[in-house]
């Protein structure tokens, strides 16, 4: 395969990808025999768009799959564009005032990763930015737990985070980093102007620098017994409290 093209797996990644980025599909395989209804409707799709699809072994999915659960469904797959953080001011700009993106600083789990994702686009998010090292990065599995998310969000890796929390506070941008052991609560914060959340890794959360570069710390006020929310938990709670805001701001 080229190295400009992938596999993903999975009924709801081939469907989505079918569904919301049709030219970027190269090829559908699906398993023999499989009457799965989701699998026909999948088969049916890609053909009235004109993608090659084939039925073929369980062997030969399990092949390609690579050890990703492919429930009969796979596709190649353009790979995902590649954001550059020089693209960062001309999309923030583009959101007139009301940018929101959702930083994470070293989420490693790509479970983690990719439902952050799927969370930040149904937010609507402006972008995401990832750490380019030490921290998972778009690949099949993330491409896949995110639905489809992962190919239509810009997804930023920055070379260095805290030099673009600087950048994004240069642009206008509040910072709000969101810790469970802030004093604040994330329902006392304004979210809905220029603003960027961001969410620590599983194991170590905020970085002390990460958390240096924040205007504000907040935290997402937890009544039960519970030391933190896993990161995409946090991260669905506090975009979807911007996306409340900044609707009940719209409606006057
Ligand atoms: C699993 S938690 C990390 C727990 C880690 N042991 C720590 O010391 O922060 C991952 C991230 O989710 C967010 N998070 C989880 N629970 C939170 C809460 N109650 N309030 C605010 N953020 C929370 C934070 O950004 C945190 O860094």
């Amino acid at each position: 395969m080229s190295k400009d093209s992938q596999w993903i797996a999975g009924i709801n990644a081939v469907a989505s990808a079918i569904e919301h980025d049709a030219d970027n599909v190269r090829e559908v395989l699906l398993e023999a025999g499989a009457k799965n209804p989701r699998i026909v409707e999948i088969e049916g799709h890609a053909r009235r768009l004109g993608i090659d699809v084939r039925r073929v072994a369980q062997q030969a999915l399990d092949g390609v799959a690579g050890g990703l659960r492919h429930q009969g469904a796979v596709a190649r797959y353009a790979a995902a564009k590649t954001w550059d953080e020089h693209e960062l001011p001309a999309l923030i700009e583009a959101a007139q005032g009301r940018a929101l993106v959702l930083v994470l600083d070293g989420v490693q789990d790509p479970h983690n990763l990719g439902a952050c994702l799927r969370s930040a686009a149904a937010a609507g998010v402006t972008a995401v930015v990832i750490p380019r090292d030490k921290a998972a990065t778009v690949n099949a599995t993330v491409r896949k737990t995110s639905a489809g998310a992962a190919d239509r969000i810009p997804v930023i890796r920055a070379t260095n985070l805290a030099r673009c929390l600087r950048e994004l506070q240069q642009l206008g941008m509040w910072i709000y980093g969101l810790a469970g052991d802030a004093e604040a609560s994330l329902y006392a914060l304004d979210l809905t102007g220029n603003v960027a959340l961001v969410l620590g890794g599983e194991a170590d959360g905020l970085r002390r620098l990460t958390r240096e570069h924040c205007d504000r710390l907040a935290k997402i006020p937890m009544p039960g017994d519970t030391e933190s929310l896993n990161v995409s938990v946090a991260a669905g709670v506090a975009l979807f409290e911007a996306v409340r805001q900044r609707r009940a701001a719209a409606a006057g």
